[in-house]
């Protein structure tokens, strides 16, 4: 019989000894460390950031007992940490605007079982037609519309829904409005966007024509959590495609639909499996 398997993640002033103490730890509960992952940033301020993946070997394990048993452990080094079952799905909300294809490719990866998450809810600021032929699988719609008069008021209905729904996780899936300061912070580290252009290049609206203007060789796509300075957020994930001078801004646009749709299902994927830390203005990622 196997074993299900957690995952521990943890983050403290860097000390000697911490590693001893987890291991330790989950050895006298009789568990196995299938995958250890850790980072000592020397260099910044001198924080230690770890990732483990665990089971009971053939027994059982009782997380919240594992759980009991670590906290003090983890208070004497001052840990932020959790400890989560591999298999429960992480609960998504996706925000989209007039563009569907990260929308539409979120939903593909999450029913073929890439993304372990189960979608709370579609929102957008376009009407549902602007997404007729999409198979929201079940995930239920709500058409948000938004003016620079109603924000305060959307952005309060968009809050409850988060809450009402569990949400943990908010991504932006090319969602063209400014988030404010307020959601921004109550939404710290747990909403991802996905800006179009290699940051920080082309900050913004409008990246590719940017990017034509400039005459660049090369285009990319960054995912970041977002902060309320725009596209300064830390970034978690990004990639590029070369280009060249025949390369007009439709052609842009069309070959940067490919690369924000693999930045940010690369984003998501790693923040739900616990593989990002964010570090100050940066983030930690123990990618696989
Ligand atoms: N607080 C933040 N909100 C959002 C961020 C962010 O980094 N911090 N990222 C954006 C996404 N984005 C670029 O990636 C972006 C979206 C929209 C705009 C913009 O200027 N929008 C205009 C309205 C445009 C329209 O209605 O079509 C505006 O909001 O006035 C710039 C960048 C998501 N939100």
């Amino acid at each position: 019989m196997t074993s299900e398997t957690f995952r521990l993640t943890l983050a403290c002033r860097n000390r000697p000894g911490i590693v001893a103490a987890f291991s330790d730890y989950l050895f006298r509960q009789g568990c196995n460390i299938r995958e250890s992952r850790q980072y000592d940033d020397a260099s910044g301020d001198g924080r230690f950031y770890a990732r483990v993946v665990f089971d009971g070997v053939d027994r059982p394990i009782d997380p919240d007992g594992i759980a009991a048993g670590f906290a003090p452990v983890a208070e004497s080094f001052g840990m932020e940490w959790a400890i989560r079952p591999e298999r429960r799905p992480r609960r998504v909300m996706i925000l989209a605007s007039k563009f569907d294809h990260c929308l539409v490719d979120l939903l593909y990866r999450r029913r073929i079982g890439e993304l372990q998450m189960d979608v709370t809810a579609i929102v957008a600021n376009h009407g549902p037609e602007t997404y007729a032929g999409i198979d929201f699988d079940g995930a239920p719609f709500h058409h948000l519309p938004v003016t620079r008069e109603t924000k305060a008021a959307q952005e309060e209905k968009l809050l409850a829904l988060i809450e009402a729904t569990g949400t943990e996780l908010v991504v932006l899936a090319r969602y063209m409005q400014v988030l404010s300061d307020d959601l921004t912070r109550r939404l710290a580290q747990r909403c991802i966007n996905i800006h179009h252009s290699f940051l920080p290049g082309f900050k913004g609206a409008k990246p590719y024509h940017q990017a034509f203007e400039r005459g660049v060789k090369l285009i990319g796509a960054t995912a970041h959590y977002v902060t309320a300075d725009l596209d300064e957020g830390p970034i978690i994930e990004q990639d590029v495609e070369r280009i060249s001078h025949a390369d007009d801004p439709e052609s842009l646009i069309r070959k940067g639909r490919d690369i924000e749709r693999r930045v940010l299902a690369r984003a998501v994927r790693y923040h739900i499996e616990d593989r990002v830390f964010v570090n100050g203005a940066k983030t930690v990622v123990f990618a696989d």
